[in-house]
């Protein structure tokens, strides 16, 4: 939103709905807009509005258009639970020097459950002066629809009727390799690259000018046309329940690391450093490498920096801030992680979004000190890391939302005008600290590409 634009103004109503819905069945196939977890979440249908946003203002121009836009709003919410009344979806780029656009988007329908309940939001934009007429942006009337379980009658606007739901068709598969170096004859390839970057950067650690780097590498592939994307999407959100499953703008994956949860007042976040990868064919092995993990001093402080880097951020916007004594082993399917969950109550109106921006960048995506692992990224990673690193979630009117880390994810790129065919890119990396091996810091990569490589195969 350019500062000259004038506020939309939204209107969103959000009813229940009588019967349980396969969320993912309403999704669009080819750009699917997704938030979730378990018995939680979320599918947006069509689109309202969209907010871009790019460089270091990103976050601050973000979230004050989105408090001008609530502001403005009407919302006439009836369900009043987390995720419902009026929504935006976004994900931010990670650097402040990206290309890559930074999105808020809200959908015209979004559809969402919180355990037993379901609802749904219906977002327009109100015609002038007409703010209190039920119709939308183009005069139709507001379509009516599935019978209400609470039974509302009378002048309550009814909820909207849902698409058909269609379970997922067609899934050829997408094959990864590491990605191709941007051209120039004296590059190396990108494997070569991200183990050139690994010995630099302990390099620069040993010599005391930074103490932790995370460093990432990029695979790539490509996704014939046709394909359904609710098919990795369905994968990711049933393997992976620890993890936010998300699809937005693209940018599609399961993330572990909460940047921040607020709801009416209370905050969170889960921070997640220190890695090693899972044998669930083997327990023994898989115990002893949860037990590795615990015990290495190298993995505590590299999860150490993680956790200093959010409470320091944090600490001026909250009060009571408590963590979890000791970092707890996280068991995800492909991987254990280092975790560290903290708790606190909001000292100020900040918005969820404020709040990613004053978290943004953590050490465990960037490094410690902060301004010197970004530049080191930028000098020793041979791509825009674009979303990868960034934010994704969810903000309402209120200012609460969930944001995670966009971690374990791919984007997919513009659809070839001949073919059809999209380009599919996936990042992973790892803190790099004193005494990093670059093969294990590798390997470690591999595993953390799993959730993308195993939704997205054949
Ligand atoms: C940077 C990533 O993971 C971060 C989150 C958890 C554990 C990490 C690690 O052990 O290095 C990373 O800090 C990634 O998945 O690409």
């Amino acid at each position: 939103m350019t500062s000259e634009s004038a506020v939309p103004r939204l209107r969103a109503i959000t009813r229940p709905l009588a019967t349980a819905v396969e969320l993912l069945q309403l999704a669009d196939p080819t750009a699917p807009l997704v938030w979730q977890r378990g018995d939680r979440g979320c599918v947006g249908i069509g689109e309202t509005l969209r907010l871009s946003f790019t460089g270091p203002g990103r976050f601050t121009e973000a979230a004050a258009a989105w408090r001008a836009i609530a502001a403005a709003a009407q919302v006439d919410d009836t369900v009043r639970l987390p995720g419902s009344g009026l929504i935006a979806l976004g994900t931010f780029a990670f650097a402040d020097t990206s290309a890559t656009e930074s999105v808020l988007i809200v959908p015209r329908l979004l559809v969402a459950r919180h355990r037993d309940r379901w609802w749904v939001t219906e977002t327009t934009v109100a015609a002038p002066d007409a703010a209190e007429d039920a119709s939308d942006a183009t005069g139709a009337p507001v379509t009516t629809a599935t019978p209400d379980a609470t039974g509302t009658t009378g002048t309550v606007d009814p909820a909207p009727a849902l698409p058909a739901p269609a379970p997922p068709g067609a899934w050829p598969g997408v094959e990864f390799a590491p990605a191709a170096p941007a051209a120039a004859a004296d590059r190396p390839d990108s494997v070569s690259a991200y183990l050139d970057g690994v010995r630099e950067s302990v390099r620069r650690i040993a010599h005391g000018s930074v103490e932790k780097i995370v460093l990432s590498r990029q695979i790539a592939g490509t996704l014939p046309a046709g394909s359904d994307l609710r098919v990795p999407l369905g994968r990711l959100a049933e393997r992976y329940l620890d993890c936010w499953t998300f699809a937005v703008d693209g940018m599609v994956g399961a993330s572990p690391e909460t940047l921040i949860r607020s709801t009416a007042g209370a905050v969170s976040a889960r921070v997640l450093a220190g890695t090693r990868a899972r044998h669930p064919e083997a327990p023994q092995r898989d115990a002893q490498a949860r037990d590795e993990l615990l015990t290495s001093d190298k993995e505590q402080h590299e999860h150490a920096f993680a956790v200093q880097s959010v409470v320091t951020a944090l600490a001026p916007h909250v009060r009571e801030l408590r963590t979890s004594e000791e970092p707890f082993p996280l068991q995800l399917p492909n991987v254990w992680h280092l975790a560290t969950d903290l708790g606190a109550s909001l000292a100020e109106r900040s918005s969820a979004i404020e709040l990613v921006g004053a978290l943004h960048p953590t050490a465990a995506i960037a490094g410690t000190p902060t301004a010197d692992a970004i530049a080191a990224i930028a000098e020793l990673e041979p791509f825009d890391r674009g979303r990868y690193s960034g934010a994704v979630g969810w903000i309402d009117a209120a200012g609460d939302g969930e944001w995670v880390i966009a971690l374990r994810c791919a984007q997919l790129g513009d659809a070839d005008a001949a073919t059809g065919a999209r380009p599919v890119t996936a990042s992973a990396g790892g803190g790099i600290v004193a005494g990093s091996d670059p093969e294990h810091e590798f390997s470690e990569t591999v595993s953390k590409f799993r959730p993308i490589t195993e939704a997205f195969a054949r």
